[in-house]
């Protein structure tokens, strides 16, 4: 079993749990008592390159990273250093996540907030949607195909803005062919965990300019914003550099600035 398999045997366990003790009716109740969910695209489509901030504790290739006491407070720091996006990571055994994470993150910032877990299931979607958020992540490598395209569908009829993660060629391929509008290239291979920071610039070519064109992973700083930027990124996602930065909200402002200097601009 590779790490993405086994993350997900974990993930469909913990699923089963909640399962037993909250129905999906309940789950739909509480998702509709939520305002609507802001436009996650529009949130990435701004001039400059748009700064995802993630809240991640810990991660398999990683193991600890910081331990988070208020990710509500973290995220308000993002927030206030300009980050366009949060991202907070959901999974509780390899990445110490949870959905409480995500839904004191909600109360605190008015920016949309993305739920970043291993979703196999529509239920995930409601809890996404019951907690607050406003994407969810969707994994080309963990689903099927026929699977990809009724989550994107639910994910949107639901009013969630589906962030569709690719790693090579055939998912792209997969991604645009489900109808994705937002695609993430994931510099890490998530079956060996190397991050190679020449996947987006080899990749992104594939994706048409009518779809968002994401980053993720590898980003240490402003340079590493730039090169993406320069390769067609319309956005970034970053966790470990921010969670491990002696000041997560200057570390996030000065990826904006980067990514709002004149030459970022694009036309989009
Ligand atoms: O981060 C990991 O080790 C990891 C392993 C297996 C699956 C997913 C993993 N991370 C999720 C992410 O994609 C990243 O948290 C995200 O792109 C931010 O990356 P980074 O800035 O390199 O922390």
């Amino acid at each position: 079993m590779n790490v993405l398999e086994e993350i997900i045997e974990g993930v469909r366990a913990d699923l089963a749990a909640r399962q037993e003790v909250t129905s999906l009716d309940d789950l739909k109740a509480r998702a509709r008592t939520q305002p609507s969910a802001k436009d996650g695209v529009r949130a990435l489509r701004g001039e400059g390159v748009a700064v995802i901030a993630e809240v991640k504790r810990s991660s398999p290739s990683k193991g600890a990273l910081a331990a988070i006491a208020d990710p509500a407070g973290l995220a308000a720091d993002y927030e206030l250093g300009g980050a366009s996006v949060i991202s907070v990571l959901t999974e509780q055994r390899r990445f110490g996540g949870s959905l409480q994470d995500l839904k004191d993150v909600r109360t605190r910032v008015d920016i949309p907030v993305l739920r970043k877990d291993f979703i196999v299931s529509s239920y995930q979607l409601w809890e996404a949607r019951a907690y607050g958020a406003d994407l969810a992540l969707l994994i080309v490598a963990a689903l099927e195909q026929a699977a990809l395209v009724s989550l994107i569908e639910r994910a949107e009829s639901i009013g969630l803005t589906p962030l569709v993660e690719v790693h090579d060629e055939h998912e792209i391929d997969r991604a645009i062919d489900a109808g994705a509008k937002i695609i993430g290239v994931n510099a890490r291979d998530l079956k060996t965990l190397k991050v190679d920071r020449d996947t987006f610039a080899r990749l992104a070519p594939r994706i048409p300019d009518s779809i968002v064109r994401v980053a993720e992973s590898g980003v240490r700083g402003p340079h590493d914003l730039i090169v993406y930027a320069n390769s067609g990124a319309d956005a970034v996602l970053v966790g470990e550099s921010l969670v491990t930065g002696r000041d997560p909200r200057s570390c996030v402002a000065d990826l904006v600035a980067a990514g709002a200097h004149p030459a970022m601009r694009r036309g989009r």
